[in-house]
């Protein structure tokens, strides 16, 4: 008892500072210095209601808020709920609050705009000159073309628009990079936009700030220096989880001397062992320490070295996983069960496990497509996921009021004015909802599931939904079809469709879990600020094939590149710091157990080399 009361003291002093640096008559900024599980939110949070509870009235009376910028939707919404929707509180992403400041400024965003098109027209046309005939300079042709396009009508634009969740197509909106760069250069140039901000937001702060946009951190921190006695930039995060090519290199040397550095020590989620390993992972970049609770359990860290060679890799990990049953005496690791997080280190090796590798891997090879694929709002994705696939889980639950719903709410069969000119033969068009659902049922349940494109035929030929546009070559039988690979369409959205198609239609059901990120699947980068009981580290270098990070030479298995050595003697980020980096955010998910799958051409000098790093007890590394 005394001791778990210990463990909530030992950053009691942190928070005070954080506490007294939150004051709107005398505001200071500060950095949170924290590592992994060291309850950054929970501080950011109980700040807030601490300094609502202060001076709250003051920020009623004087139409202030204080912003509080996170790096995902769902970050938002956590912090929105936990603050209990308390309405002088903005809580936003960068997108979306770096959109708030610039909204409504048409003319300067018009001037911005024409002259950035126009640097980007002008570098393009340097490169054009100077290179050779081929794909890239026939992409660059186009490229030229459109933006002149774009920059001639910029004057016919009455106002932008931008949407901080989507993909911008329109004419007259702008694109995410445009609204970040655009702001950036506001706060630095426009002596009008600062005040605005300082007068709007006397206290901003941000989390998960290692990874934000590294222009917008730089104005803000001028704007801070600017201002320091009216306006509190509060920055929390975790340099060693710096995992986004976005964020600021040395975020942590660039804080000036004035500013408050509260540091926590303690780290509330990993049991001791993985608090011991992460240290010793953290030891070669700023070497700070953390503690564990006084009641935290030992905790069991395995690391399974395989070889490379084998091909079936999912039975290894089932191997690694029955064998953390065993030692841990936890069933949750039993293979299969969904009780385990698997971090792979990119997604096409989570699709090849989880079993979407056809539907994803087709339209990810198409490089425009993969944000939308990745936040499942590409075009023509959510007909499958929103519509069909939503449709085709009520079927099988055989929930009568999921199916109408599922129909009702976008089937053109059941269409309001449709029904309403059907007047009394709406039962006959009721009559034919239920019947193309039937068909879907019938199509979907059999022992050989169809596939996408057969399924896409069905619905087309029912008008069970609207066939968006993008899907529509593939429904007529004909030279859109599979079998013909039209020339070129390697790298088109329609030639990723074409191959998409393909797949089998369960695939859809194992992509949406994974994208909504409720499956047993992630990525190193995907599962920042989050936590998991049981978490299996995937780690393959070669089935990786990234040149961004390189795991086989942060054990050093692998030589330095002469590229690594120059940005090491340079100062830069290298391959090395990334994946060391990105090591310890994955360990550190781990809230009881944690394995290792460490893939290897050579698994002997692997085991070996590991035993050197020093990071793993010879007894904790098992060669599968
Ligand atoms: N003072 C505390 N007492 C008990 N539990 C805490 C305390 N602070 C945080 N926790 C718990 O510890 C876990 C980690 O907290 P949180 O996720 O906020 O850490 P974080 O610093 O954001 O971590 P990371 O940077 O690794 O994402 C959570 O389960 C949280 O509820």
């Amino acid at each position: 008892m005394t001791d778990a009361v210990d463990d909530d003291l030992v950053d009691a002093a942190a928070d005070q500072m954080i506490g007294q640096c939150l004051d709107l008559t005398a505001p200071r900024s500060f950095f949170l210095y924290a590592g992994a599980g060291s309850g950054k939110t929970r501080s950011l949070v109980s700040a807030i209601r601490d300094l609502c509870e202060r001076q709250g009235r003051d920020l009623s009376l004087t139409g202030r808020k204080i912003a509080i910028i996170t790096y995902t939707n769902a970050a938002c919404d956590e912090i929105v709920q936990r603050l209990e929707f308390d309405p002088r509180i903005d809580v936003s992403t960068i997108h979306a609050f770096a959109w708030s400041m610039l909204r409504g400024f048409d003319a300067d965003i018009r001037t911005w705009l024409d002259a950035n098109l126009l640097a980007e027209i002008a570098e393009l046309e340097e490169k054009q000159a100077k290179g050779r005939a081929g794909k890239a300079a026939i992409e660059r042709a186009q490229s030229i073309e459109s933006k002149t396009r774009r920059r001639e009508s910029l004057g016919e634009i009455v106002r932008f628009v931008y949407s901080p969740t989507g993909d911008n197509r329109t004419r007259d909106s702008l694109n995410h990079a445009e609204v970040i760069a655009m702001t950036a250069a506001f706060l630095k140039e426009k002596p009008g936009l600062r005040r605005l901000l300082i007068a709007r937001y006397p206290i901003l702060l941000i989390d998960e700030s290692q990874d934000t946009a590294r222009r917008l951190m730089d104005a803000l921190l001028d704007v801070q220096a600017a201002f320091p006695e009216e306006f509190c930039l509060g920055l929390f995060g975790d340099t060693m989880q710096r995992i986004y090519a976005d964020g600021k290199v040395g975020l942590a040397e660039a804080i000036p001397e004035n500013w408050a550095r509260p540091i926590k020590v303690m780290n509330h989620r990993c049991p001791r062992r993985v608090v011991t390993l992460i240290n010793k992972i953290r030891a070669d970049d700023d070497g700070q320490e953390q503690k564990w609770r006084s009641d935290a359990p030992e905790g069991i860290v395995r690391l399974f070295v395989a070889s490379e060679a084998i091909p079936n890799k999912a039975e290894v990990e089932a191997a690694a996983a029955t064998r953390m049953v065993e030692l841990t005496g936890d069933e949750g690791w039993q293979p299969g069960e969904g009780k385990i997080k698997t971090l792979a280190l990119e997604h096409m090796m989570s699709a090849r496990r989880f079993g979407f590798e056809q539907f994803f891997g087709s339209l990810y090879g198409y490089e425009a497509m993969r944000t939308g694929l990745l936040d499942g709002t590409g075009r023509g994705i959510g007909f499958f996921t929103r519509e069909v696939l939503r449709l085709a889980t009520a079927l099988a639950a055989g929930d009568r009021f999921a199916i109408a719903a599922a129909v009702r709410q976008t089937s053109p069969l059941l269409d309001r004015q449709r029904l309403a000119d059907a007047g009394e033969w709406q039962h006959e068009e009721l009559a034919r909802a239920k019947v193309a659902c039937d068909g879907l049922q019938a199509l979907l349940f059999t022992e050989n599931p169809p596939t996408l494109r057969a399924v896409l035929r069905y619905v087309a030929e029912t008008n069970l939904f609207e066939i968006p546009e993008v899907l529509q070559p593939f429904v007529p039988e004909g030279p859109a079809d599979g079998a013909v690979e039209l020339e070129d369409d390697a790298n088109t959205e329609t030639g990723a469709w074409r191959r998409a198609l393909d797949a089998p239609f369960p695939e859809t059901e194992k992509y949406d879990r994974y994208v909504r990120g409720v499956s047993q699947f992630d990525t190193h980068q995907g599962v920042k600020g989050r936590e998991f009981p049981r978490v299996m580290v995937v780690i393959s270098d070669e089935e990786a094939r990234g040149f961004l990070f390189s795991y086989d030479k942060l054990i050093g298995t692998k030589a330095k590149s002469k590229t690594d050595l120059e940005n090491e003697a340079a100062g830069n980020d290298t391959s090395i710091a990334r994946t060391r980096r990105l090591f310890y955010v994955t360990c550190s998910r781990a809230e009881e157990s944690l394995a290792i799958v460490y893939y290897s051409d050579n698994p002997d000098a692997a085991r070996a080399a590991l035993v050197e790093r020093g990071w793993f007890g010879e007894n904790e590394i098992e060669t599968l």
